[in-house]
C-alpha cells in the first residue's frame, strides 16, 4: 500500500549546515498495516511524514502508494491519497468555519474544484452519522464555529476529517503530544476505533513509547535518519518499554538518552 524505497533527504547540502534527515530509507506497509514512529529529537520522523505527503520533496528514493509512483507529484495531488493530523489542534481546521463547512471542506479534499461547498441534506446525515462516531455530541453543533471548541474535540474532528474519506494512508504527527492527559487518552482511543473501523493504512509518529506499544500492529525506531529498528506484529505484542530501550541499546550500543520519552 506504501513503498519508500531508498529516499533521502539532506538539508542545507553542502553548506557547515548540512543535515542528512533521512539516509535511504526503505519502508513497506501493507494495506491495513497500522505502524508506530518513535526515535530520538531530530530522529527524521516528521521529515519522514513529510516526504509521504509530497510537502517536502526527497533529494533521492521513490515513494509509491498503492502501486502508483507519486514521487512527482505535489502535496495537494497526493491528497486525495492521504489523511494527515498534526500536533497542533488548530492545524487541521479552520475556527472561524462552523463545523459542517470544515467537514464539506475535508470531504472536497483532493476531489476536483468545481464541487460545490454546499451541504445537502444528505452530505449533513453523512456528517451526523460520523461526528456520532466521536462520541462528543458534535453531531448536534453543525452550525457551531470550531473555534468554540476545545483542543481535544478540535483534534477529534481533525481525526475525523483526516478519515471519514478513508484515504489509502493516514498520517498522524504526533497528534495527541500537545493534549493534556485525559484528552490525549480520549483522541488515542477514537484513533484505535477509527482506525480499525475504516481498516486505514496508517503510519503514527509518537514520543510516547506506551502509546507506541498500545497502538498499531508494528513498530520501528528511527535514529539520524535511519529505521534502526522494526519489530513485527508478533515481537510488538509482547514487548514492554524497557525491552524496547534495551533493543535501542543494543542496536546502537548506547543507552536510549530522551528524557521526554522514558518520563511519559
Ligand atoms: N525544513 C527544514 N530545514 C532545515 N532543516 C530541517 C528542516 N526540517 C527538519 N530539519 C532538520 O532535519 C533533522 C530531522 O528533523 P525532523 O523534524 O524530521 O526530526 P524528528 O524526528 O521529527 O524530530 P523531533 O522528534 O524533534 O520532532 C533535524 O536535524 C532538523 O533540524
Amino acid at each position: 500500500m506504501l513503498r519508500l524505497e531508498n529516499v533521502s533527504k539532506t538539508f542545507f547540502a553542502g553548506t557547515v549546515n548540512e543535515k542528512k534527515a533521512l539516509n535511504g530509507i526503505n519502508l513497506h506497509l501493507e494495506a491495513g498495516d497500522f505502524v508506530t514512529v518513535i526515535g530520538s529529537n531530530g530522529a527524521g520522523k516528521s521529515t519522514l511524514l513529510n516526504v509521504i505527503a509530497g510537502r517536502l520533496k526527497s533529494d533521492e528514493g521513490t515513494v509509491a502508494i498503492n502501486g502508483e509512483n507519486v514521487t512527482a507529484l505535489t502535496e495537494h495531488e497526493r491528497a486525495r491519497y492521504i489523511g494527515r493530523v498534526f500536533q497542533d489542534p488548530m492545524a487541521g481546521t479552520s475556527p472561524s468555519m462552523t463545523i459542517e463547512e470544515n467537514l464539506a471542506l475535508a470531504y472536497r479534499r483532493g476531489k476536483k474544484r468545481t464541487l460545490k461547498l454546499g451541504v445537502t441534506k444528505a452530505k449533513r446525515d453523512f456528517f451526523r452519522e460520523h461526528l456520532s462516531i466521536l462520541e462528543l455530541g458534535l453531531e448536534d453543533r453543525l452550525k457551531a464555529k470550531v473555534g468554540l471548541l476545545s483542543g481535544g474535540q478540535r483534534q477529534a474532528l481533525s481525526l475525523l476529517m483526516a478519515t471519514f474519506t478513508q484515504p489509502e494512508i493516514l498520517l498522524l504527527d504526533e497528534h495527541t503530544a500537545a493534549l493534556d492527559p485525559k484528552r490525549a487518552a480520549l483522541v488515542t482511543q477514537l484513533t484505535r476505533d477509527i482506525v480499525a473501523k475504516f481498516s486505514l493504512t496508517t503510519l503514527m509518529v509518537t514520543h510516547n513509547m506506551e502509546q507506541a506499544l498500545q497502538l498499531g500492529n508494528r513498530l520501528i525506531m528511527m535514529h539520524e535518519g535511519r529505521i534502526i529498528l522494526d519489530i513485527p506484529p508478533e515481537q510488538k505484542k509482547s514487548m514492554q518499554t524497557d525491552d524496547l530501550l534495551r533493543a535501542f541499546e543494543e542496536v546502537r550500543g548506547e543507552a536510549f538518552a530522551e528524557d521526554r520519552y522514558i518520563l511519559q
